[in-house]
């Protein structure tokens, strides 16, 4: 299942820093697609030098950081430096898959594996037409296209793509975490128990000893499963 995170970053963030973002250095997206995925895509990318792309991208880390329902839902343990792609009009993603193992820019070569696939929107959903994200889920399409400010992150084992722009222009950033715990139903799990326990605790006493004990649960999940 797809998590959808609102308001990752606030309205004042995106009015400050999509303007940084649009004054970028723009190239061909095709430079960093995988052999399948390249045939497929044709949008614009920051370069990855882009000096505008590394302060965002440290405004997108400390949000990140600073996320429970993102911590909780994804329990990361690398998240590959956030992109950012542009959709004119005519650009499309034509279905793909993103590689199973990332080279992390900059790291002298260190891999990662992408378990999530996150997209933050930096347009309202009025800006453009068309560039819904698709995912063929297990139950279907599903078509998504978010206020800006708002992520979505689905798993990397899902074919996607991105509808073609008719009009106006789509701004996004995009990246992937490798999780703490690989399985993504071992993850879901953890993930309903971990929002099942901030519910609790915000409605009982903090010091109730069923929480104690369902906390120490959790963790002892996390221990047992987590690949570190
Ligand atoms: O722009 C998006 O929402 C997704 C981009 C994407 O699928 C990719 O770059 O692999
Ligand atoms: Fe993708």
């Amino acid at each position: 299942m797809p998590a959808h995170i609102p308001n990752l970053l606030s309205p004042d963030q995106i009015a400050e820093y999509r303007p940084l973002i649009e004054a970028g250095n723009w190239i061909d997206g095709r430079t960093t697609a995988g052999v399948q995925a390249s045939h497929a895509k044709h949008n614009l990318q920051l370069a990855a030098d882009c000096e505008n792309a590394g302060t965002v991208r440290n405004i997108i880390l400390q949000a990140l950081s600073a996320n429970l329902l993102f911590r909780g839902f994804s329990l990361p343990r690398t998240i590959f430096p956030p992109m950012f792609n542009r959709y004119d009009g005519g650009m499309t993603y034509g279905a793909h898959v993103d590689n199973s193992v990332q080279v992390i820019p900059g790291s002298g070569g260190q891999m990662m594996r992408a378990d999530l696939s996150a997209t933050i929107f930096f347009n309202d959903p009025e800006d453009y037409e068309g560039g819904e994200l698709e995912l063929e889920t297990a139950s279907g399409t599903e078509m998504i296209k978010l206020p800006a400010g708002d992520m979505i992150i689905y798993p990397t084992t899902m074919i996607h793509c991105v509808t073609p722009v008719t009009k106006g222009s789509r701004l996004a950033s995009f990246f992937w975490i490798q999780s703490l715990v690989a399985d993504h139903a071992s993850r879901t799990l953890l993930f309903s128990l971990d929002r099942a326990i901030i519910d609790l605790r915000a409605r009982t006493e903090p010091n109730d000893p069923a929480i104690l004990s369902l906390t120490n649960t959790y963790h002892n999940l996390v221990r047992r499963w987590c690949d570190l």
